[in-house]
């Protein structure tokens, strides 16, 4: 089969980081990351272990823009991978860099289309995919690749898990990251499918009873803030995880304490603790359901010390390991 080549607007810039030696024992991600390139690999080189994971960066700050938020989340695919850059590498599987899409003010649609046909090429390709938004618009462009790819079109039943402070089922005149479960309902209903939306950390006064009642109308499963202690996360994501046959993740990071992420839009005062957080990042890693996998709404602008980018890129080395 002819795979399409995935390429992003910018191409991949080196890693670096601290340097402790060239052997294996003192590898870090920086060490490890390679450019991406098509071309050079053969769709079934990758059987043999777990699958390659390719890393793409989706500045925008248009959906939040647009969402009447606070702009930045644009600079969110460079501080992740500079927070992912000196980690420790103990992960079992090959790590590429398929640069960034860009969008241009104005132009998120089109963006999110590019980084669709990114995303889709990539999965094809078997690799796992990790976005790197954005503004949670992110979320609708992760959407179209995973909705353009073979697993989709071979009938694999699909979940979305959203991590989120938010619904994000804002209907409204234009997309923004205020909207794009909603946007993928309507996809998914024309294409004959029922969107499966599962968020976990809902904060009660930050989402209207208009927020609840299109929530309840989709049949979308959720958990409140409040309601998040280990164990009951545990359970309503293995209950989800038993009705599909693959994974999409989307983390927003304000789904956190805003004393953990503060570096977000829109900064949480109570938020769902890190490690239950991290707890469910591990169980889907471990189910070896996981598709695709993207962080959203980190805002470099706000952060502190680097906090918010080093807990997402902490989230993104537990997701791959
Ligand atoms: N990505 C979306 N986030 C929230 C923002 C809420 C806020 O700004 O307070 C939403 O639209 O509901
Ligand atoms: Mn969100
Ligand atoms: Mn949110």
């Amino acid at each position: 089969m002819e795979i399409s080549p995935a390429v992003a607007d910018i191409r991949p810039t080196p890693w670096t980081g601290r340097f402790d030696g060239d052997g294996e024992q003192h590898r870090r991600w920086w060490q490890v990351v390679t450019p991406y390139t098509p071309c050079a690999e053969s769709p079934g080189a990758s059987e043999a272990g777990p699958r390659p994971a390719v890393v793409v960066g989706f500045r925008s700050d248009e959906g939040v823009r647009r969402n009447k938020g606070r702009t930045g989340a644009a600079a969110a695919p460079v501080a992740i991978r500079q927070a992912l850059a000196p980690l420790a590498f103990h992960l079992d599987r090959d790590v590429f860099d398929a640069g960034d899409v860009v969008v241009e003010d104005g132009s998120l649609e089109a963006g999110q289309e590019r980084a669709g046909r990114v995303i889709s090429a990539l999965l094809d390709a078997g690799k796992l995919t990790v976005l790197l938004g954005g503004g949670h618009e992110t979320a609708f462009a992760s959407y179209l690749g995973v909705a353009g790819s073979e697993a989709m079109r071979s009938g694999k039943r699909l979940g979305v898990l959203n991590l989120d402070a938010h619904f994000d089922l804002r209907d409204e005149p234009v997309p923004s990251s205020g909207t794009p479960f909603l946007q993928m309902a309507r996809a998914e209903a024309a294409a004959s499918r029922e969107l499966k939306y599962a968020v976990v950390g809902i904060s009660e006064p930050n989402n209207t009873r208009a927020l609840f009642d299109t929530a309840h109308r989709l049949g979308v499963k959720y958990l409140l803030d409040e309601d998040c202690s280990a164990e009951a996360v545990r359970e309503f994501v293995g209950r989800f995880l038993d009705t599909v046959d693959v994974l999409y993740l989307t983390i927003d990071l304000d789904v956190l304490p805003a004393s953990v992420a503060p570096g977000v839009s829109a900064p949480a005062a109570y938020g769902v603790p890190l490690p239950v957080i991290s707890a469910v990042c591990r169980q889907l890693a471990a189910s070896g359901k996981l598709l695709h996998v993207d962080v959203a709404e980190l805002n470099p602008g706000f952060d502190i010390d680097s906090r918010t980018a080093k807990v997402a890129a902490r989230l993104v080395n537990t997701l791959l390991g």
